[in-house]
């Protein structure tokens, strides 16, 4: 390993540099740092807990998930409740909160998460308004508007916890809580969710259940800010429903985005610039709001990635190779399991128009078959079908004799199912090795509590992932790509990379739809030897395409298809002579020779 890998894998992998700055603020007080400073340095641990939690519901997987400060005013009244009820170790505080945390976020998340996004935010700002009319409504426990007050000195296991140990509990707790998450998001369940924020489709189809992934997000996100609940009580001594409004909730939000939404370390940043910042000022004090709002507009629009994603470009900059670390020298042999993908008398219809009148084909595996025909004739939807992303209202898609017909597409996609999009999904900042990773996430589980305790199981899952992804980069000869980032390769080289994600995750089938659009020759040629090799591995290969000559040259079957109906089926010699498929794609009923086929791009 060079030098420039070494600093690259330092900088990249381990987070030393973050735990050292947290160790150095615990020992602060070694130093001399007392009160106010003490207190202020706490405080930032609090809201770094909240924001972080923002991070990974809001920031990785997209979803308006503000329902943070609820939960913090849950986590706040428990240790306080639990307080006054004799039980003053700050652990069991924690171990309430958080369980505490993980219902109200369930119970605040499940709701909203079943409709749209919008549905989400606006469920969880009703349940940040809700909170004060809740506290007077138990008014008995929760002292309504007046509060609870007296919560002075927590232990732990017995132990008084004097201000300096509440210190460094507070820090301590933040930097394990932020290494869990480092590891979390760097497993196959955080990049689930940075490809969930870019395309919910994408990720169903690469085996993730969307719905089951936005509220694991949502409720994990929920627990720092139940733990921050429990400091902020033992912090300030006191708690009461004004310390939980609407203004919290978007001075937070602020935070999250200056500091880095997508960022694990970006939360302690915009946490900082909250607690420290000039805002902070008594004369700036009524125009807070407003400038909390302006923040989020002009660092939401001008550096999305906040000052976490401005450091990122800096350090790309400065430490090139991204993505290189882990390249395993001799890749694994890649098995192509091809099976047979049954159709039979399938339909569909939208709002009355029959995009599909009972299509019947079946692909065997070691062959390439294309399904080819005019615009609306039915194709893509046929896709859709067979992977799990429309239900069909009659007939039935077999694989290997399983029948695939109403499962949902995270299912079919683990039953074999791989896929590519008409349109590349764009991917952030995924390297090309990440991407193909990304499609041996269908195979067994998300495994996160394996990634957050780094169990052995983690690593045994992430060096067969490495490994296959590797075998399928070089498999397509793009192993020297590995390192780059995804989104900047061209067209063609996106569109091989779909096609080696899928392959990555042995698909029992694999439909490709429309992977020859817009590329120029030797993209095609390139596109097509791919496919050659994948049929010759044994895979069962269904292409949807336009370009005929591409599909004449490289397909054994050849589907038409008009208007929903299969008009015509056999190897590419025997349709191309068809007359139907010659009236279909000329229009002009036996005035043009076969052969004109061979040139026509429908
Ligand atoms: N979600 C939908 N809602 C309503 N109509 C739809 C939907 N999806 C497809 N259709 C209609 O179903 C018919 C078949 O569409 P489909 O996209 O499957 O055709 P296609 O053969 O893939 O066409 P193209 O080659 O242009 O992609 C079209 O008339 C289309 O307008």
């Amino acid at each position: 390993m060079s030098m420039r890998q070494r600093l690259s894998a330092l900088a990249l992998d381990t987070p030393a540099p973050a735990i050292a700055a947290f160790v150095l603020v615990a020992l602060l007080p070694l130093f001399g740092l007392a009160g106010y400073w003490q207190q202020q340095l706490a405080l930032i641990a609090i809201y770094t807990l909240i924001c972080s939690g923002l991070n990974l519901s809001f920031g990785y997987a997209g979803e308006l998930a503000l329902g943070q400060v609820a939960v913090f005013a849950s986590g706040s009244y428990i240790s306080a409740i639990l307080y006054q009820h004799g039980v003053t170790d700050i652990l069991a505080g924690f171990a309430v909160a958080a369980c505490l945390a993980a219902v109200t976020g369930l119970l605040t998340g499940i709701p909203g998460l079943r409709l749209s996004r919008w549905a989400l935010a606006l469920v969880s700002f009703f349940y940040v308004l809700l909170v004060p009319e809740l506290l007077k409504l138990f008014e008995s426990e929760t002292g309504g508007t007046a509060g609870l007050a007296g919560i002075l000195a927590p232990t732990f296991f017995g132990w008084p916890l004097g201000t300096t140990g509440f210190y460094v509990v507070a820090v301590v707790v933040t930097l394990l809580w932020l290494l869990l998450q480092r590891n979390l998001i760097v497993s196959r369940f955080g990049q689930f969710l940075r490809i969930l924020s870019a395309s919910p489709t994408l990720t169903e189809s690469l085996g993730g259940s969307v719905y089951r992934l936005r509220v694991q997000a949502y409720v994990i996100g929920a627990l720092p800010a139940g733990l921050a609940g429990v400091l902020y009580t033992y912090l300030t001594g006191f708690v009461s429903p004004e310390a939980f409004t609407l203004h919290m909730l978007i001075a937070l939000l602020a935070a999250t985005v200056v500091g880095g939404a997508a960022s694990v370390w970006g939360a302690p940043v915009g946490a900082a610039i909250l607690v420290l910042g000039p805002l902070q000022l008594k004369s700036f004090e009524e125009y807070s709001t407003l400038a909390y709002g302006v923040f989020l507009v002009v660092i939401g629009t001008a550096f999305s990635g906040g000052l976490a994603g401005l450091a990122r470009k800096f350090r790309d900059r400065a430490l090139p190779g991204r993505g290189s670390q882990g390249t395993v020298e001799r890749p694994a042999d890649l098995s192509i399991p091809g099976t047979r993908m049954v159709v039979a008398g399938v339909e569909k219809s939208f709002a009355g128009l029959r995009a599909l009148s009972g299509v019947d084909l079946t692909v065997e595996p070691g062959t390439i078959a294309a399904i080819i025909g005019p615009n609306g004739a039915g194709k893509t939807t046929l896709l859709n079908l067979v992977s799990g992303l429309l239900p069909a209202d009659a007939g039935r898609v077999e694989l290997a004799g399983r029948e695939l017909t109403g499962l949902r597409a995270h299912r079919v996609s683990r039953l074999g199912v791989g896929r590519t999009f008409q349109t590349p999904v764009g991917l952030g900042s995924m390297s090309v090795l990440e991407v193909v990773e990304s499609g041996r996430f269908r195979k067994g589980d998300i495994g996160a509590l394996s990634a957050v305790l780094r169990l052995p199981k983690y690593h045994r899952v992430r060096k067969a992932d490495r490994e296959a992804a590797v075998a399928a980069l070089s498999f397509a000869g793009l192993e020297h790509a590995a390192a780059q980032d995804a989104a900047s390769l061209p067209l063609g080289t996106r569109r091989l990379l779909e096609v080696v994600r899928s392959v990555a995750g042995e698909p029992s089938v694999l439909l490709l739809d429309e992977p020859a659009a817009g590329l120029d020759d030797n993209e095609l040629r390139e596109l097509g030897m791919l496919m050659r090799r994948i049929r010759d591995a044994g895979g069962t290969v269904v292409l949807v395409e336009h370009n005929v000559p591409f599909v004449m040259d490289v397909a054994d079957q050849v589907f038409v298809m008009e208007l929903g109906r299969v008009i015509a089926a056999g190897p590419p010699e025997v349709v191309r002579r068809d007359q139907r498929v010659i009236d279909s794609y000329l229009g002009r009923r036996g005035r043009r020779e076969p052969d004109d086929l061979d040139s026509r791009t429908t």
